[in-house]
């Protein structure tokens, strides 16, 4: 339901056609010649859609491939009049398609090898290292230097392919598992694609669901920035209420798209010029609490030849669906199997009975072995508090993390736990997703998930950059009936379930928030401060 009203409500009032014919031709003025030729594994493929009697777009980035293919081109190199060149034009074109038939196997071993599904016409070949971004791509030095800082030495799956398509001027959507880099794999691009830094507004958009996410992308936009000309601005409370746009050096802004409406409607903020738009964590953008406000934003990035990016460790079919339809001649990208959880997790679930179960069996297991950081996940703020209050009184370094905390707060408890300062973080979904906590060892799943996703995106908290992690998850009756969607989760990523579980019947609803008893025991109710 909330997907059919999200596919009426989104982008609504766009035209397409117009849309599309205008890229096109802005396309043709926008060659800037800085470009090196791109590597694309279907120059080939000429297919076009004729059901829909699609023009099949010409990108901007001329393509490796291409090169080989205008240098055989009879209409490019051969002098009518001479036979001998067109005998050698002949020859070039076998050689060339003979190149272009080993580049697309060549990308076609790689993606099989990395797990990459990749759909769509004349989709570029993935990096085969980051040494493809300056010589496929003429990337600046200084966003190598810093990647080398970064200690990023190969880039992964999503980077690799995400990062082609979108230098290629591509729209696309993509899937990859938790921790997987996503990030960058936007970032990158976009910071290759601006080069310098421009007074004429606002050229590229980030938009995440909440606003430490925010903060965090903008903190590894200006990592991988550094030493270059780009300003990247995160939008502030302030900045949305009397930040003026209009009179302010912004390339990126990244921002959530409650604050970016805000300042688009106090006329402080104009994104007709915006060249990039990424929505981060899409699926949750799509989801009904921020729809009117992401198509308020969206309409108002009203640059005909912008490039719109969807990335996010799941992406139902819905959110897929709607995309196709939205976005143009889009590219889809998916790493290891949809919707599912980072195969680096080991993942648990615990029967505890009740309420008063759960705790014990929390207390119990930090009795025997703590090893922080844990992150303790809660179903709502009022339990956040109570279960604050109960593990605060057993004198661990705990706290705790729910939107009704001030900024500030939210801040000093991100802080605090990223610091090692506090061992415990117990948190609504707020933190859930895309929140980069270096090294967490465990989630705790206190409160059973609301949907798949939601278990997918929390317990990819931990597990990240390659390291492992665990996740445990307790359940008790109330949580029964929703078992099995979580048991599937984790059987795709090769952890083991009691059959039982995955015999219990399907369940028709996607959401599970059960009413709880209290999680307060009476005991700790006076003695801690909040
Ligand atoms: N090529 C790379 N090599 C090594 N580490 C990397 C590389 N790219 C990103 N990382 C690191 O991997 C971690 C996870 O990256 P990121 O936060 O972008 O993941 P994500 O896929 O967006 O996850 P989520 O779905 O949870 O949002 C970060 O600490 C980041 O610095």
């Amino acid at each position: 339901m909330e997907m059919e009203k999200a596919s009426s409500l989104l982008f609504s009032g766009l035209h397409f056609d117009r849309k599309k014919f205008s890229r096109d031709f802005s396309k043709f003025q926008k060659i800037t010649g800085t470009e090196k030729p791109q590597s694309r594994d279907t120059a080939v493929v000429t297919a076009t859609d004729p059901g829909k009697k699609r023009k099949r777009k010409e990108n901007s980035s001329r393509t490796c491939e291409s090169e080989a293919v205008e240098g055989f081109s009879v209409f490019k190199a051969s002098d009518p009049a001479s036979g001998a060149t067109i005998k050698r034009c002949s020859t070039q074109v076998v050689d060339g398609k003979k190149e272009i038939n080993q580049q697309i196997e060549k990308a076609a071993i790689l993606r099989k090898k990395l797990g990459i599904h990749v759909s769509g016409l004349n989709i570029p070949s993935p990096l085969e290292n980051f040494e493809e971004l300056s010589t496929r791509y003429c990337c600046e030095s200084y966003i190598l230097r810093n990647l080398a800082a970064l200690g990023f030495r190969e880039p992964t799956p999503i980077q690799r392919q995400a990062i082609s398509v979108l230098l290629s001027d591509r729209e696309c959507f993509a899937c990859a598992p938790t921790g997987s880099g996503k990030t960058f794999a936007f970032v990158c691009p976009i910071l290759m694609k601006l080069k310098s830094g421009s007074k004429n507004g606002v050229r590229a958009v980030i938009i995440c669901p909440t606003r430490e996410l925010a903060a965090q992308s903008t903190r590894e936009c200006k990592k991988l920035a550094k030493g270059g000309k780009l300003k990247i601005k995160l939008m502030t409370k302030e900045l949305s209420r009397s930040g003026d746009f209009m009179k302010m050096a912004c390339d990126i802004l990244v921002s959530t798209p409650r604050r970016l409406e805000y300042a688009i409607r106090k006329r402080k903020l104009d994104l007709s010029r915006v060249e990039y738009l990424v929505l981060d964590e899409s699926d949750k953008l799509f989801e009904l609490g921020y729809l009117t406000q992401i198509d308020f934003v969206v309409k108002a990035c009203s640059n005909p030849s912008i490039i719109r990016s969807l990335f996010s460790a799941t992406l139902p079919e819905a959110v897929e669906e709607h995309a196709r339809t939205i976005m143009h001649d889009a590219v889809r990208i998916i790493v290891g199997r949809k919707n599912s959880a980072s195969d680096l997790i080991k993942q648990k679930l615990i029967f505890a009975g009740s309420e008063k179960g759960k705790l014990l069996a929390l207390r119990q297991s930090f009795a025997e072995s703590l090893n922080p950081p844990i992150l303790v996940f809660v179903q709502s703020k009022e339990r956040a508090k109570e279960l604050y209050k109960e593990l605060a009184f057993d004198n661990l370094k705990v706290d705790l993390i729910h939107a009704d905390l001030t900024q500030e707060q939210r801040d000093d408890a991100v802080d605090n736990f990223r610091a090692g300062k506090t061992w415990v973080l117990i948190a609504t979904d707020v933190i859930a997703r895309g929140m980069d906590f270096k090294g967490v060892n465990c989630v705790i799943n206190y409160d059973f998930p609301e949907s798949a996703a939601a278990y997918i995106h929390r317990i990819g908290r931990s597990g990240r950059a390659g390291r492992r992690g665990e996740a445990i998850s307790l359940y008790t009756e109330e949580d029964a009936q929703f078992l099995r969607n979580i048991a599937n989760v984790m059987v795709a990523s090769g952890c083991e379930v009691p059959s039982w579980i995955l015999a219990l019947p399907k369940l028709r609803r996607k959401k599970h928030r059960p009413s709880r008893e209290s999680i307060s025991t009476g005991g700790a109710d006076n003695d801690v401060e909040e």
